[in-house]
């Protein structure tokens, strides 16, 4: 029986999630998409669903689905995990699948926290900064499904909710848990639907979470998540597991990245492969073809897969990608662009990779959607906010080390790193 259910809006964000609770000595394992059977074994299940660009009432209704699974698998709390860039838009989903999950669990009220200081992820006045940079001057503005114009969240989230949305400022979250869990009773009892917590550092995190041990729902980015852990040593139904919480099978088989994240990170990253590995950059807006580019892709990796990763990518910087999406339309361009980067996956895989980066979260969900993958149990940090993770090979499938990258997250050599290389 799970300790914490959570239903994580993208797949990169739920093996973030995952990865957080793992560090905190919890096992987790990440279903994909709704559970219809039995849920694994493990202290956190985490629903991974591909709702944060979805039509508002499919993420609803999907969202619903899973915390049904979970509070009947017996999940003592319900988690929604969304991106510690709060990327939504102003029709959803954030506020829609939050709102149904409020009413459903009958609770009233839940706090609203995205930060993820380590990631450079900061709450202050209710303004969501990455790194030094407002969220709509951080290049999140140029995000081809979700840009981000505004870093006021009370306002973003105001937007998206039929319900009501209060700060709990900085000056009340220094003063710790007691006075915090105080502030958003007296929030819930006054009406408001919605706190967004301030946060910029780890120790402030943990004591929101500290505070909220008794909340039906927590929503947020993975940060929120440091202090679950020890409410439920709290009150004595987890055990310390430490690090064995992040064990896996060993890895073996050829190594490959993808990538379909147009972030800046991903591009970076790119950047740094072509010096370091066979890469191959495609041209989508010369060729905006799936079956061509996947056809150029596995030509192109012929001769080349080993231990040494090799590095495929559709991502382009900002103008290209308003270029194609001007041809295309946004929706067309996004999905062309997934078909054909889970094409080459598939392919991949096909010719022995058994350890495979994919970088993006829509991204991965289109790739982990086409390999077939049902679960993945989540094993060691390579960077924050990305672990390994390893997937439980379906009937007659191929057992598979995957690590789902957010576009944004990891070190410049990450696509190296990762491999150990
Ligand atoms: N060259 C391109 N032109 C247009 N869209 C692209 C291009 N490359 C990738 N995309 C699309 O951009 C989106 C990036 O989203 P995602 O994978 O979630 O990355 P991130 O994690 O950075 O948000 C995907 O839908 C992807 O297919
Ligand atoms: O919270 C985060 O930043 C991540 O867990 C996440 O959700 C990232 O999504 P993508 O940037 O779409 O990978």
């Amino acid at each position: 029986m799970p300790l914490l259910g959570c239903i994580a809006d993208d797949f990169t964000g739920a093996t973030d999630l995952a990865n957080t609770l793992v560090k905190g000595g919890m096992t987790a394992v990440q279903v994909i998409g709704v559970p219809t059977g039995p849920l694994p074994e493990a202290d956190v299940v985490i629903v991974a669903l591909k709702s944060r660009t979805a039509p508002v009432a499919e993420a609803v209704a999907e969202s619903l689905a899973a915390c049904e699974a979970l509070l009947a698998a017996g999940s003592r709390q319900i988690f929604f995990k969304y991106c510690s860039t709060f990327d939504s838009t102003d029709e959803g989903n954030i506020g829609p699948v939050a709102d149904a999950l409020v009413r459903r669990l009958d609770c009233g009220f839940a706090l609203a926290n995205p930060a993820f200081p380590t990631n450079g992820r900061t709450v202050y006045q209710g303004h969501l900064f990455v790194g030094d940079k407002l969220l709509n001057e951080s290049g999140m503005e140029n995000h081809p499904l979700t840009p981000m114009r505004d870093a006021n969240l009370v306002r973003v989230l105001g937007r998206q909710t039929t319900g009501t949305v209060k700060l709990v400022p900085y000056s009340v979250v220094e003063q710790g848990a007691t006075v915090i869990r105080h502030t958003m009773t007296g929030l819930k009892e006054s009406g408001w639907r919605y706190a967004i917590v301030d946060a910029v550092t780890d120790a402030q995190l943990v004591a929101i979470g500290e505070a909220a041990a008794d909340h039906a729902l927590i929503t947020g980015g993975s940060g929120i998540a440091m202090g679950l852990p020890a409410n439920f040593r709290a009150k004595g139904l987890l055990p310390d597991r430490g690090e064995a919480a992040a064990a896996l099978p060993p890895m073996q088989g050829h190594a490959a990245v993808v990538a379909g994240s147009c972030s800046r990170a991903t591009l970076g990253q790119i950047g740094y492969a072509r010096d370091h590995a066979h890469t191959l950059e495609l041209d989508v807006l010369a060729t905006p073809d799936a079956a061509a580019l996947a056809r150029q892709a596995l030509g192109w990796v012929e001769g080349k897969l080993g231990d040494h990763p090799v590095v495929i990518a559709a991502s382009a910087p900002p103008e290209k990608v308003a270029a194609l999406q001007a041809k295309l339309g946004r929706d067309a361009a996004g999905a062309l662009v997934e078909h054909a980067v889970a094409s080459i996956a598939e392919g991949l895989v096909a010719r022995g990779v058994r350890r495979l980066v994919v970088a993006g979260g829509e991204t991965s969900g289109a790739v982990v959607s086409r390999l077939g993958v049902t679960a993945l149990r989540i094993g060691p940090e390579i960077d924050p906010g990305v672990p390994w993770t390893y997937a439980e090979p379906a009937k007659g499938g191929t057992p598979l080390h995957l690590a789902l990258k957010s576009g944004n997250f990891g070190t410049r050599d990450f696509f190296l790193k990762a491999f150990g290389v």
